[in-house]
């Protein structure tokens, strides 16, 4: 059943009731429709639709009352209604009914004509090849997800929107009692209006020189930012917190009246996808290497990404203004990496600066811009905009933006883009310098408003005709990637999510991240995922972007997590309600300092170590009976010290025969704490007095080690 705490939810909270209302239809209808798509509501009208389902539910929903959508069955008994979305009076009143009960159809989906008119009387139901999941689903009246789990049982894997072979269709229908009769196939839809292709031949006479696209990649604090400031002539890395640069941006600097482009990338190994991402977009890596420290992992890392992308690699020896700099070994190490330097005779370029003190850096731009002449980059800029995604976020007033790389074509205010899952019309376009701009051409950098969500940094853009072809791609994506989910989750039931969500696993630390972009809380993700995990690992429960709200804290307190925010705040009054629901919340600024507390975190989550310490040896010479109370036992230290409430274990001849504890010292007359070698003294044992004269005693502590990882 859905979870009918609000608290799960990050952002947005749908609820049954809220998409009855918009639509006007009766909630118990709503869940009708839900359970259709394998959602359970049990909890009626206040049921909260998941999070990761609020997209595609709204979009089933749109398309299911829309007016664009009507299935041609309801269409035209349809009442004309502000915005068009109230549904058709003839299902109202199948929803209000009993329809449905012991039906087939309990799923409450009308048919759709096309299907309706597909399933006979007489058990008997034809579909056009190939038998497509969510059709045959329809046609049987089975939710999609009851039909790929008996497909699965079958062998198969496939999603809602996914083919299946034409003998498991049949093996299907014959155990719901149905005859499949696979119909010709249909003729192939009319070219589809969208995406807006680009036209294939590019008249050469369109093409034109783009500015090339650079990429500074290398070793963590070899000076990638510094060099980059340097070249923009801005003081990003004073900004920066902890000096290490977040997440990918870009920008253009012009060097002797040409242009070109720099992608950020960051250097901590915790950013080896994004640097990856920025690999594939660019046109010529400038691998940065300290002139006192030479290649490192990373440089290496960085070289190979390079390599594998073909892309050409200028090497930056910086830090030249150093005493110790040592350019000379850079070289050798180049030549060790298979980079053969131009000063040694080889083809690889190479620049000695100092982002420091500037030295040497009109040198690398001239470099840059000659490399760029020999790739001979070209783009058409009169064709329709094609580009990645760089990096995207929510940004208050604003709405999901995505900074966007122009690869090919002119990107325009008013385009109709579809990026990943999200689509949307272009209401704004920023430049790198903060300035709205109306155009940006290939090679530019561009911030995009206007989309319908977050998109994933790495993600194409394209152009659409139509908002509504976008939009009808979007829903395909979306519903693809969940019928995807479906096959191989079988079934994720929101009843499914709520009990992993609220497994309170021992082994694990279960964390909530908020960051301020994607990119970053993907790659605190990606880092968390590589930390060791033998005896307990960090579970990621949910990772969003934007501030420390109270709906998180619900999260954590229901999935018992610890709240990690990264370049967040905190909204007002939530640290309280934090601190009653006792969920602790960590804010970071720095990826080190994340990692190294969270690794701290785990282990003070894992049971300490005990390991026992010997103190002290003691033997019995004399046994001495009191007045009142046990016997106790006169003893020679002849080690390290006995004390009270130390652990005390007695032999006999190398046998135990007590382990128990020290429960009281004398000296002479005086009841004493501790008493070192070398002296004589009185022992008490706790529970005991059967010991010997001769016997050992051993004395020793339990000391709790912290769990390492
Ligand atoms: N003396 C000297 N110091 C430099 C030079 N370039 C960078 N630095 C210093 O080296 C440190 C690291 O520089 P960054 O530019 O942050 O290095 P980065 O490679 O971008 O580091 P990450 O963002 O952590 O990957 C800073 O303290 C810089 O001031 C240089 O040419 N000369």
């Amino acid at each position: 059943m859905l979870p009918q705490q609000e608290d799960l939810k990050l952002g947005k909270i749908l609820k049954v009731k809220d998409i009855a209302k918009q639509y006007g239809v009766p909630a118990k209808s709503v869940i009708e429709e839900l359970a259709g798509q394998g959602i359970e509501a049990d909890d009626a009208e206040n049921s909260v639709i998941p999070d990761d389902m609020i997209e595609l539910v709204e979009m089933y929903f749109a398309d299911l009352y829309d007016q664009d959508s009507e299935p041609a069955a309801a269409a035209d008994k349809k009442p004309a209604k502000k915005g068009g979305k109230k549904p058709p009076a003839g299902r109202r009143e199948e929803h209000g009914g009993d329809r449905g009960k012991g039906s087939p159809h309990k799923g409450g989906r009308p048919q759709p004509a096309a299907v309706s008119s597909a399933r006979a009387a007489g058990g008997k139901v034809t579909l056009p090849a190939p038998i497509i999941v969510k059709a045959l689903a329809e046609a049987v009246g089975k939710k999609p997800n009851e039909l790929i789990t008996d497909l699965i049982k079958l062998g198969e894997l496939a999603g809602i929107n996914q083919p299946i072979s034409e003998a498991n269709a049949r093996k299907l229908c014959a155990s719901y009692g149905y005859e499949l009769e696979i119909g010709a196939a249909p003729k192939p839809a009319p070219a589809p209006a969208a995406p807006a292709k680009p036209k294939p031949e590019d008249n050469p006479a369109n093409l034109k020189e783009r500015p090339p696209v650079v990429t500074f990649m290398g070793h963590v604090d070899h000076g990638k930012t510094s060099l980059q400031d340097a070249v923009r002539h801005t003081h990003v890395t004073a900004q920066e917190a902890g000096a290490i640069t977040q997440h990918i941006g870009a920008s253009t600097v012009t060097h002797n009246g040409k242009p070109i482009t720099f992608i950020d990338t960051p250097g901590h190994a915790a950013f080896t996808n994004m640097r990856a991402r920025g690999a594939n977009l660019t046109d010529i890596v400038v691998l940065v290497v300290s002139a006192t420290e030479g290649f490192k992992p990373q440089t290496v890392e960085a070289m190979n990404h390079a390599k594998a992308a073909k892309v050409p690699i200028i090497v930056a020896i910086n830090k030249i203004d150093l005493p110790e700099a040592d350019p000379d070994k850079i070289l050798l190490h180049m030549q060790q990496n298979g980079l053969t330097s131009e000063d040694w005779g080889g083809d690889v370029g190479t620049v000695r600066v100092s982002a420091k003190t500037g030295q040497g850096l009109p040198d690398l731009l001239d470099r840059i811009l000659l490399e760029a002449e020999i790739l001979e980059l070209k783009a058409n800029p009169k064709r329709r905009a094609a580009g990645a995604v760089l990096e995207a976020q929510m940004e208050v007033g604003l709405g999901p933006t995505a900074s966007v790389l122009v690869q090919d074509g002119t990107l325009h205010v008013g385009d109709t883009i579809l990026c990943g899952e999200h689509y949307g019309r272009i209401r704004t376009l920023i430049n790198d310098k903060g300035e709205r701009v109306k155009t940006a051409g290939p090679s530019v950098p561009v911030k995009v408003v206007g989309l319908s969500g977050v998109p994933e940094a790495g993600d194409r853009l394209e152009i659409f005709e139509s908002e509504k072809a976008a939009r009808a791609e979007a829903q395909e994506r979306v519903a693809a990637k969940r019928g995807n989910m479906l096959a191989t989750s079988a079934i994720a039931t929101a009843e499914d999510l709520f009990s992993k969500l609220n497994s309170n696993n021992q082994n694990s630390l279960n964390i909530i991240i908020k960051s301020d972009v994607k990119g970053s809380g993907e790659a605190i993700a990606h880092s968390l995922a590589e930390l060791p995990h033998e005896k307990i690992k960090a579970e990621v429960v949910a990772n969003a972007v934007g501030p420390i709200s109270e709906n998180d804290i619900s999260l954590a307190a229901a999935t018992n997590s610890i709240v990690v925010g990264f370049h967040v705040r905190v909204n007002p009054g939530v640290n309280e309600m934090a601190k009653k629901q006792k969920v602790e919340i960590r804010l970071y600024s720095i990826i080190y300092e994340l990692l190294e507390d969270i690794t701290d975190a785990l282990a003070g989550k894992l049971e300490p170590e005990k390991r026992e310490k010997p103190i002290g040896e003691a033997k019995i010479l004399q046994i001495i009976e009191l007045s009142k109370g046990p016997k106790i036992c006169g003893c020679m230290v002849e080690s390290g010290s006995v004390r009270v409430g130390a652990k005390a274990r007695v032999r006999r001849d190398g046998d135990l025969i007590y382990n128990g504890e020290v429960a009281s010292l004398r000296r002479f007359k005086d009841d004493v704490k501790e008493v070192k070698a070398g002296l004589e003294c009185g022992i008490r044992l706790d529970n005991f007095a059967d010991f010997l004269v001769n016997d050992e005693i051993e004395i020793y502590e339990i000391e709790l080690k912290k769990a390492t990882l």
